[in-house]
């Protein structure tokens, strides 16, 4: 997809990974919402700087509400005169403490999201069509002891974005007309790091990233500005890490779908 003159979606857009996202995707010509459950005074302030003011804006939402997101949607549609065909989120958090609320919002935000692509992009629902990319992790590809509930939501996720992607391939079936990829990153040099304390093992947590060459937001961000221009990327996984390189994820054959 040529993403100049695009419409997007960037939820978790305020800080981090997605604010980087959001700052790729105007630089290449899009109009990009922000949503976030934190203010987006700030953001919109450093963006506003940078680019036109028109082609950026901000909508509240917290991932836990279907409601909140469907507003971001229709917000969109309100103040840009369509529904966009870029969706892209990367709200998420660790806590195995309180772990019902990493599922929600991890796991449950992003079948949200997903739900709500569905309906307003999706073809068979008198959609236009397009790409949505989840954020998942490498510890969606691989277990990881101090956070295994982080890690069971980041697998959900990876297999969330493949299940919607075969139904492309089934002729007999609707067809959204949406591709779905995820990306899976390794650790990276955000705000998201200070949440250790809400790891287990949290010592060895705060240890050993000391020792780990961290990933920029922006290598991050390139990875998804790749799913969404490539048009032959549906289903895919692309994984981060400074041992293995940039790559897309092999997964095992699938047997029998
Ligand atoms: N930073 C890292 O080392 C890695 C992060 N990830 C994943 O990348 C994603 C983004 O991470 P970062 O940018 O590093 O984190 P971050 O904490 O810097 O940014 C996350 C953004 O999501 C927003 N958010 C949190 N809960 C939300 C909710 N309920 N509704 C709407 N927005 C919400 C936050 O306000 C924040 O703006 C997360 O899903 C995280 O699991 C994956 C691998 C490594
Ligand atoms: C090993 C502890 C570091 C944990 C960093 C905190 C949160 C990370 C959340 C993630 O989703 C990323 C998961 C694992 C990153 C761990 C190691 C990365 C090093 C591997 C590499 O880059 O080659």
């Amino acid at each position: 997809m040529k993403i100049q003159a695009t419409l997007a979606i960037v939820i978790g857009g305020c800080q981090g990974i997605g604010q980087q996202i959001a700052a790729r995707l105007l630089e290449k010509g899009a109009k990009v919402c922000i949503a976030d459950i934190q203010d987006g005074g700030a953001v919109l302030t450093e963006f506003h700087q940078q680019f036109t003011s028109s082609r950026v804006d901000f909508h509240p939402c917290n991932v836990s509400k279907d409601s909140e997101i469907d507003d971001v949607f229709a917000h969109v549609r309100e103040i840009w005169g369509r529904f966009p065909s870029i969706v892209i989120s990367t709200a998420g958090i660790i806590d195995e403490h309180d772990w019902q609320k990493c599922v929600d919002i991890n796991l449950g935000g992003s079948i949200r999201v997903v739900n709500a692509a569905r309906r307003f992009l999706g073809r068979d629902s008198g959609g236009g069509g397009g790409v949505v990319v989840l954020t998942s992790s490498i510890s969606g590809i691989q277990p990881d002891f101090w956070g295994p509930v982080y890690s069971a939501t980041k697998h959900a996720v990876v297999g969330l974005v493949r299940s919607w992607a075969i139904l492309q391939q089934k002729p007999n079936f609707e067809q959204h007309g949406i591709r779905f990829n995820v990306v899976c990153p390794g650790a990276v040099e955000t705000p998201f790091l200070e949440q250790t304390d809400r790891a287990l093992h949290r010592e060895w947590h705060r240890n050993r990233l000391h020792s780990i060459q961290l990933f920029s937001p922006n290598e991050v961000a390139e990875a998804f500005i790749r799913l969404v221009e490539d048009d032959e990327l549906n289903g895919e996984a692309i994984r981060l890490t400074r041992d293995l390189g940039v790559h897309l994820v092999q997964f095992p054959d699938t047997v029998y779908a």
